[in-house]
């Protein structure tokens, strides 16, 4: 499990090591750390660092101060390095350190952006030291004028490479929110823990890989802002059949998606189940939806029945629903039921108060910017987007549900409860019936849990488990292209068999 912490915590942690007059060793050992990954990342590209040029871009903090020791070093093993000073006031004992080994120095004016940028391009890499974990707002004037660099991954691999001190400039450490320009990074070395805002919103997208150096805050840090779910926590959430189970003792899902206009979410939700592993899949819906399904798969049990008469562990409801009246008031019931419930698309309307955990809504920005202006709460999409953690938490904490918000990394908040990131998926994954091959693998992972409601939080580390898993599967089915939905069913068989042969 990988924690993440606000910017705040992890400066409150800090404080009583600076008042000891720890701060110089914790800068050094920040400074080593991201020495370490830039000549690391430096090797794999062009082979050694004799001979490469980096370009620092140091702010008036103690992260450009960070960026310049760093620097320092890659100028002590043959690197050339020219640091491009966003502020007046840069910290003077690293500055002199740099300048020292032999570095460059430059002002960044709005006169000289342009040229800034072109040596940024020209060369392999670019340490971002303009602004941490004390940086207010986004990147002003002139350092807004190099948000339009490019990351490598952005560039087809071509350089330079970007490498964000701490955080990526001009990204809240708390939120992940940018309120102005920021700069892209192709690798986010941070510092102490990492910051939650490098795993919600437009952070997660700007952050790249994010390699943690520990500089020895963990004693005092307590509440961890986001969590992760790594391999070793999925697989523990697996359930794989025992010898002497039997269809009924591994776990039945209820599917109710689909309808007679949009019958492919039907089969999309069921096929994703099935690959997941269930016991057995009822399926309720129209009659020609059930006919699909029984040709499509035949394993499943199709009716027109009603949520009371079912036998199921779990239910995913709402897929492809529409305006089905049939189908939403499955969804309705399956809400009411008691039982573990994954409600989608058109259903998530019908959500409100008084929900409870087991509960698991999956809107995309849309939709839950829908709910909330519904429970009271006027927003708009872009404000969703802008700061998809604080509205995911309000939408939980408002409906009594866990929430699981879609997106580039996707969120999962329990009410009043842990808020977990996966961000496994490629962006190729959004295309149409990719969510309800989600419902499908989330019921099943709901229909097969053994262990109960347990901690505070369960639900939403099953949803973020399927998000995981259904982010990978996206990731393997795209191999660099293009997705289809109807794919997606035999990577995820692919990607459980890699964590239960693990
Ligand atoms: N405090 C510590 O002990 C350690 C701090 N570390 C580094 O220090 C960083 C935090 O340092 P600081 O507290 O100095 O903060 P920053 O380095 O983030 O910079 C704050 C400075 O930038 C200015 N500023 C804030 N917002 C701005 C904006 N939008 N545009 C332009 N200027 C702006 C502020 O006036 C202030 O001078 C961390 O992110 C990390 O990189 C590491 O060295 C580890 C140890
Ligand atoms: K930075």
């Amino acid at each position: 499990m990988i924690s993440a912490y606000s910017g705040t915590a992890v400066r409150a942690a800090e404080q009583p090591l600076l008042d000891a007059g720890a701060g110089p060793d914790l800068m050094q050992k920040a400074a080593y750390g991201l020495y370490h990954a830039a000549s690391g990342l430096l090797s794999s590209r062009r082979g050694r660092i004799y001979g490469s040029k980096t370009v620092v871009l140091a702010g008036a903090g103690n992260n450009g101060g960070d960026a310049l020791y760093a620097a320092s070093r890659l100028l002590a093993r043959g690197g050339s390095s020219t640091a491009v000073l966003t502020a007046a006031d840069v910290h003077p004992a690293a500055l002199a350190a740099f300048r020292r080994r032999g570095g460059k120095v430059l002002t960044l004016t709005e006169e000289n952006t342009g040229t800034v940028l072109e040596l940024c391009r020209a060369s392999d890499l670019v340490l971002d030291g303009i602004l941490g974990t004390g940086g207010k707002g986004g990147l002003r004037s002139p350092a807004a004028g190099l948000a339009v660099l490019e990351p490598a991954r952005l560039r087809r691999g071509e350089a330079p490479a970007v490498v964000a001190c701490d955080l990526p400039s001009g990204i809240n450490a708390d939120t992940g929110e940018a309120r102005g320009a920021y700069l892209r990074a192709d690798l986010t070395v941070t510092f102490g823990a990492p910051k939650a805002g490098l795993m919600a919103g437009p952070g997660a997208a700007a952050a790249g890989q994010i390699e943690c150096v520990d500089i020895g805050l963990s004693p005092q840090l307590r509440t961890a802002g986001i969590q992760r779910l790594e391999d070793a926590d999925i697989a523990d959430l697996l359930r794989p059949p025992a010898p002497g189970d039997h269809k009924y003792s591994r776990g039945v899902l209820g599917i109710a998606a689909g309808s007679t206009k949009y019958p492919g979410a039907a089969v999309l939700a069921t096929g994703a189940a099935l690959a997941t592993g269930v016991g057995m899949v009822r399926f309720l819906g129209p009659e020609p939806v059930c006919q699909l399904i029984n040709l499509l798969h035949p394993e499943a049990v199709c009716s027109q029945g009603g949520v009371a008469q079912a036998h199921v562990q779990a239910w995913a409801a709402g897929p492809g629903a529409g305006e089905d009246e049939g189908q939403l008031r499955r969804a309705v019931d399956a809400m009411a039921s008691g039982l573990p419930a994954v409600i989608d698309a058109d259903a998530i309307a019908a959500a409100g108060p008084g929900l409870g955990p087991q509960v698991i809504l999956t809107p995309h920005a849309g939709e839950l910017t829908a709910l909330l202006n519904s429970l009271g709460n006027r927003t708009d999409r872009a404000a969703v987007e802008g700061d998809p953690l604080s509205h995911v938490r309000h939408a939980a904490d408002l409906t009594g549900a866990t929430v699981l918000l879609k997106g580039w990394a996707t969120l999962v908040a329990a009410p009043g409860g842990p808020v977990y990131s996966q961000a496994e998926a490629t962006p190729w994954l959004a295309t149409a019936g990719s969510g309800d091959t989600l419902s499908g693998i989330l019921g099943a992972l709901l229909a097969t849990d053994t262990s109960g409601p347990g901690s505070p939080g369960h639900y939403a580390r099953l949803a973020a488990a399927a998000a995981s898993i259904h982010g990978r599967a996206g990731t393997l089915s795209a191999r660099g292209g293009p997705v289809e939905a109807s794919g997606l069913p035999a990577s995820v068989r692919r990607v459980l068999a890699g964590f239960l042969q693990d």
